[in-house]
């Protein structure tokens, strides 16, 4: 198996090999500090060593419970927000078919649909109307038992299957993955009965895709799992700290950023020239944007689909404000074949595509894209993917979160908390009255 890399030769220009490679000695003493347990947040680095810990006996327990869910439903409803949402819709929208909703017939996996990741009124009744007469199943997952989003979503969708089934059978349709002691789900969850995995401890929300966060929805929707982890399992021993700074990848990643965002480089743009990864750049964009963005520091990322936004934002990229740099997830062949199909008539004038494959014109746009954007002023990155598959994409996802620890603590943050995210709750809270936030109703609504 190939393992994905890294190129960053299209970076260079703002910033030279020579600077990047001054970085060598802070980035090992990062890394050090990452795997010596010593640095802000270290009770939460249960993500460092997590795939090679992940043992035979918890995948087939998550698989057998998947599998449960895979008989009984038609339907399995994730419900989450965050670090419990993103990761597992990143693997399935990249690994389902696109129009999966519409293969009615002698389906084999169950439709994933999610929840709890909005407080969308509408999105809810929608939801739950779809659900009438269907068979399904719910996961809730929250590592600390009490966001919201995702309890507002429970609350209606336990009715109504409660309702539709009865409380008994309700049960076995039910899973919640949640801290092992605290939150009000891990109580209703020993209240009710239902089947429970836990988040460690010492894994974030952000890092925790390779948990049962991830894996058992990962598990229902039919993908498998064991080549995800086996994916991460590699790229831990390809960026392990014993792999010196010219060969690992996550380390170079890390010193690379931080050198782009000293010399004025503010944005970074995920770019992926495969629709089917959206939402790895959503997944991304969380871990970055938690990880990094405090203190009044940090590189905001931001994520663009190509070619389509060439179509949108693609000008802003080409001559807008030269404070960005792009990664590109780059994937190097299509898991199938379409070929431009020769017209006589060629009123589109597409002809001299005829015979090629529509990647080929994909490829090159995605070179050309890069090129013009480099000509531009905007630095480049290239990570690339030999194929979309879940054993590549377990690659990513560690290899992302590695590099993150690193580069949080390049930038002098802790990387693993999150502050900031409880400024809303706490006015939403004070404006919903909710008991206990009285000082804090007052206050704000005095200011309305
Ligand atoms: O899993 P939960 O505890 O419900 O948290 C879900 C998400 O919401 C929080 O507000 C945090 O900002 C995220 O880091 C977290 O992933």
């Amino acid at each position: 198996m190939k393992n994905i890399c890294l190129n960053f030769e299209k970076a260079l220009g703002v910033v030279s090999k020579e600077q990047i490679f001054a970085q060598e000695a802070t980035v090992n003493a990062c890394m050090a500090t990452l795997h010596e347990g010593n640095g802000a947040g270290n009770d939460f680095l249960g993500w460092l060593h997590l795939p090679s810990s992940i043992t035979e006996a918890e995948l087939t327990e998550i698989e057998n419970t998947a599998n449960i869910l895979r008989s009984k439903c038609e339907v399995v409803v994730a419900i989450g927000i965050g670090g419990s949402y993103l990761g597992t819709r990143a693997v399935v929208e990249a690994m389902n078919n696109s129009f999966d909703w519409l293969h009615t017939n002698d389906r084999k996996n169950p439709i994933l649909l999610y929840a709890g990741h909005n407080i969308g009124e509408d999105y809810l009744y929608e939801l739950t109307e779809v659900l009438k007469g269907k068979q399904f199943g719910i996961i809730n997952i929250s590592k600390s038992g009490t966001t919201t989003e995702p309890a507002i979503a429970f609350r209606i969708l336990k009715k109504q299957l409660e309702d539709a089934v009865g409380k008994e059978e309700a049960k076995h349709r039910i899973v919640a993955i949640t801290d092992a002691r605290k939150g009000a789900l891990r109580t209703l969850a020993d209240q009710e009965g239902y089947k429970t995995f836990v988040i460690p401890d010492n894994v974030g929300g952000r890092f925790s895709v390779l948990t049962p966060v991830g894996l058992l929805p990962i598990a229902v929707a039919g993908i498998n799992i064991r080549e995800l982890v086996a994916g991460a399992v590699a790229m831990e021993k390809a960026t392990d700290q014993s792999v010196p700074f010219a060969e690992n990848i996550s380390a170079q990643y890390a010193a690379v950023r931080n050198e782009l965002y000293k010399r004025g480089k503010k944005i970074e743009i995920l770019c992926n020239f495969h629709p089917k990864l959206h939402y790895i750049g959503e997944w991304w964009k969380q871990l970055y944007g938690e990880s990094e963005g405090k203190d009044g520091k940090g590189i905001f990322p931001a994520a663009v689909d190509l070619t389509t936004d060439l179509h949108s934002m693609g000008q802003w990229i080409q001559e807008g404000e030269r404070t960005i740099y792009e990664t590109v997830i780059s994937v190097e062949k299509a898991n199938h074949s379409v070929v431009v199909p020769t017209d006589e008539a060629n009123l589109d004038g597409l002809n001299f595509l005829a015979g090629k494959h529509v990647d080929e014109v994909n490829k090159m746009a995605e070179l050309g894209t890069q090129l013009a954007h480099v000509d531009g002023g905007v630095p480049n990155i290239k990570v690339t993917m030999p194929e979309v598959s879940p054993y590549y994409i377990g690659q990513l996802f560690y290899f992302f979160e590695k590099a993150c620890g690193i580069s949080g603590y390049i930038l002098g943050v802790n990387p693993f908390n999150q502050p900031g995210v409880e400024a809303y709750k706490k006015n939403m809270f004070a404006l919903l009255n909710k008991p206990g936030y009285e000082k804090e109703s007052e206050a704000i609504k005095s200011r309305l």
